[in-house]
């Protein structure tokens, strides 16, 4: 008898006001396990507004939002692997320490998998990550949070800072290295880089989800890729 899933991700007429801005409008959305996700937008749709409530670091004006069924707090922080679309970790560190602040913060990281990702990209154990480049950053942060055996992965914009070369590494680590029965959701604009990894797609405009689709049902109905669909959509 096949069990019924619960949705590792679920909005309720979620709503978020930022003073007179309207960012997020009374959105239902519902992401099942096991899913590589697009949470797709121009610049101010609410894609960073979305997984910060998701993160909890923002509370809904109304409506909920809810991760494996309950509200985002410590508890769904253990099982949640959160990259942010800024630099978060502490500059002064060297990347045994970065290991280190992993392994004392998060009971599911994988120190192994991280050293041996590392190793092969040819990050120095004594490289401080403010000696290092944006796009370097980018990755180490990365292979951190998809070292974790986290049960969802919330991406915001992974590929903004990178080179298209970095960009392959990064999708490669991204579908590398979560289990199956995982969520992924992935914020971007760059969507032509990282579409052929995506099972479903959720288009974000002004606040509202326009589109909430399978990868391929978007792909056969309109005879032409994410990409393009995305710029038609979105045609100023
Ligand atoms: N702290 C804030 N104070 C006021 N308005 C905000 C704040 N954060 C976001 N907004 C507004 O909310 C809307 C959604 O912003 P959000 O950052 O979620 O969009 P986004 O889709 O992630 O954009 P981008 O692709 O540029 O990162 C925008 O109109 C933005 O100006």
């Amino acid at each position: 008898m096949d069990t019924i899933q619960q949705p590792a991700f679920e909005c309720r007429k979620l709503t978020m006001r930022y003073g007179k801005t309207l960012a997020l409008d009374a959105v239902d959305l519902t992401l099942m396990p096991g899913r590589i996700v697009g949470l797709l937008g121009p610049n101010g749709s609410g894609k960073t507004t979305m997984i910060k409530l998701a993160n909890g670091l923002l509370q809904p004006t109304s409506g909920e939002i809810l991760i494996a069924g309950s509200a985002p707090g410590p508890e769904s922080k253990s099982f949640v692997a959160y990259l942010p679309d800024r630099d978060f970790l502490p500059p002064y560190m060297n990347v045994t320490q970065l290991l280190e602040f992993y392994s004392d913060f998060f009971a599911d990281f994988d120190r192994e998998r991280a050293e041996k990702l590392l190793d092969s990209l040819g990050f120095e154990p004594k490289q401080k990550l403010k000696a290092m480049s944006k796009g370097t950053k980018e990755k180490i942060q990365l292979v951190l949070t998809m070292s974790r055996r986290a049960k969802i992965y919330l991406l915001d914009e992974p590929i903004a800072g990178v080179d298209p070369a970095a960009r392959d590494f990064i999708i490669r680590t991204i579908i590398g290295n979560y289990a199956e029965d995982a969520l992924v959701v992935i914020s971007t604009h760059l969507i032509a880089d990282i579409e052929t990894v995506l099972d479903e797609v959720v288009f974000l405009k002004k606040g509202h989800i326009v589109l909430h689709k399978q990868s391929d049902e978007v792909i056969a109905e309109n005879g032409k890729d994410i990409d393009h669909v995305f710029r038609e959509v979105f045609a100023c």
